[in-house]
C-alpha cells in the first residue's frame, strides 16, 4: 500500500514517481482510503480524489486484505459481485423447539445476533421470534384493533397524507412531533403489551412507546430515513416487529453509501441501536410483487 502523499509533494514528481511504480509493477490499483474503495487507476470518481485520501495497492489481493471493496462506477461486474455477497441473506427460520414459547418466556434471554452492519453502529436481526400461528393472530388482531389512520406530514410548505397508515401508542401523557406535525399517544391496547413484553425480554432493553405502520401492499413503502429525532435520544434503542407479508428493509451509510439489506419474516424482530441512527439510512422499498398487508411496530423510548 503506497500512499498519494508519499510520492513528493509536487505534482510532476507525483506523476514521475507513479509512472515508474506502474511500469515496475508495484502499483496497478488505486484507492479511497475514506470509504474503503478501490479502483483502477484510470477511474474518473477516483481521480476527484484528495490526494491525502488517495492511496494505490499492488494488486487487488492487496486492496481486499485492506479491507476495500470494488468502486460502482470503474469495476461494476466486480461491485456487483461484492454486494451479492455483502446482501444479508435471512436467517432460517428457528426449530420448533426455538420458536417463542408464551408460557415460557424465560427460554429467550437477550439473545444478541450478529450486527448486519459492517460498521459505525449495531443492527440485530433476530429472525422469527413469534411463531407462525401466534403471528398470524397478532396480525388480524393489530389490523382491526389498532386505530389506523393515513400518515400527515408537511415537507417543504406542502401538507402531504400517505396512503400507509400509522398509528402511535405509549405510555400516557406521550406526545411526539415529527416532520412538522405532533401526535398524541393513545393507551397501550392488550396486545401491544404484550409484544412490548416480549421484545424487552429479546433485547432487555424498555421501551415507552410504539410508532405502528400498515403497508397494504408493496404499493406501500418507506422512503430513506432515519429515526434521529431529539425526543428520542442519542443512540437509541428501536426494536421493530413485523407481522404480515415478508418485505425488503434496506440500510444505507450516509457516507461510503455502504448498502445492506434483508427480508423481514413474518413474526420477526429487528433492532437498531448504538450509533446506527447517526451513520445510516434505512428504508422499506416498495415492492410490485407484494400483494398482502404488513404491519410493523417499532418500540422506542422517548427521553
Ligand atoms: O416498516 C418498517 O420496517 C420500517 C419502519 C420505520 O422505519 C419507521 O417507522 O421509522
Ligand atoms: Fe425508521
Amino acid at each position: 500500500m503506497i500512499n498519494h502523499t508519499d510520492l513528493g509533494d509536487k505534482p510532476f514528481t507525483h506523476f514521475r514517481a507513479l509512472q515508474a511504480l506502474i511500469i515496475k509493477g508495484d502499483i496497478s490499483l488505486a484507492g479511497y482510503r475514506k470509504n474503503k474503495i478501490y479502483g483502477t487507476l484510470t477511474c474518473k470518481a477516483g481521480k476527484r480524489i484528495n490526494p491525502e485520501n488517495r492511496i494505490f495497492f499492488k494488486d487487488e489481493d492487496e486492496a481486499i486484505n485492506a479491507g476495500y471493496r470494488p468502486c460502482g462506477q470503474c469495476l461494476p461486474g466486480k461491485y456487483k459481485e461484492w454486494k451479492a455477497e455483502n446482501l444479508v441473506k435471512p436467517q432460517p427460520s428457528p426449530t420448533k423447539k426455538e420458536q417463542f414459547n408464551w408460557q415460557n418466556m424465560a427460554l429467550f434471554t437477550t439473545n444478541s445476533k450478529d450486527n448486519i452492519l459492517p460498521y459505525d453502529g449495531i443492527t440485530n436481526y433476530y429472525g422469527q421470534v413469534v411463531d407462525t400461528a401466534r403471528a398470524d393472530r397478532y396480525r388480524d388482531i393489530l389490523l382491526d384493533t389498532i386505530q389506523w389512520k393515513n400518515d400527515e406530514a408537511v415537507i417543504f410548505g406542502r401538507h402531504i397524507i400517505t396512503k400507509r397508515k400509522v398509528a402511535w401508542y405509549g405510555d400516557e401523557g406521550y406526545s411526539y412531533t415529527y416532520s412538522n406535525t405532533t401526535k398524541h399517544a393513545l393507551g397501550w391496547t392488550k396486545e401491544l403489551l404484550e409484544l412490548k413484553a416480549l421484545v424487552e425480554q429479546l433485547t432487555g432493553q424498555q421501551y415507552n412507546s410504539c410508532l405502528l405502520n400498515l403497508y397494504h401492499t408493496g404499493d406501500e413503502g418507506m422512503a430513506w430515513h432515519s429515526d434521529d429525532e431529539k425526543a428520542l435520544g442519542k443512540d437509541t434503542s428501536i426494536a421493530s416487529l413485523s407481522f404480515g407479508a415478508e418485505r425488503k428493509f434496506a440500510l444505507k451509510h450516509r457516507v461510503s453509501k455502504h448498502p445492506v439489506a434483508l427480508m423481514l419474516a413474518h413474526g420477526s424482530l429487528l433492532v437498531m441501536k448504538g450509533t446506527t441512527q447517526t451513520h445510516w439510512l434505512h428504508s422499506l422499498p416498495k415492492s410490485k410483487k407484494v400483494t398482502a398487508p404488513r404491519v410493523n411496530l417499532t418500540f422506542r423510548t422517548m427521553v
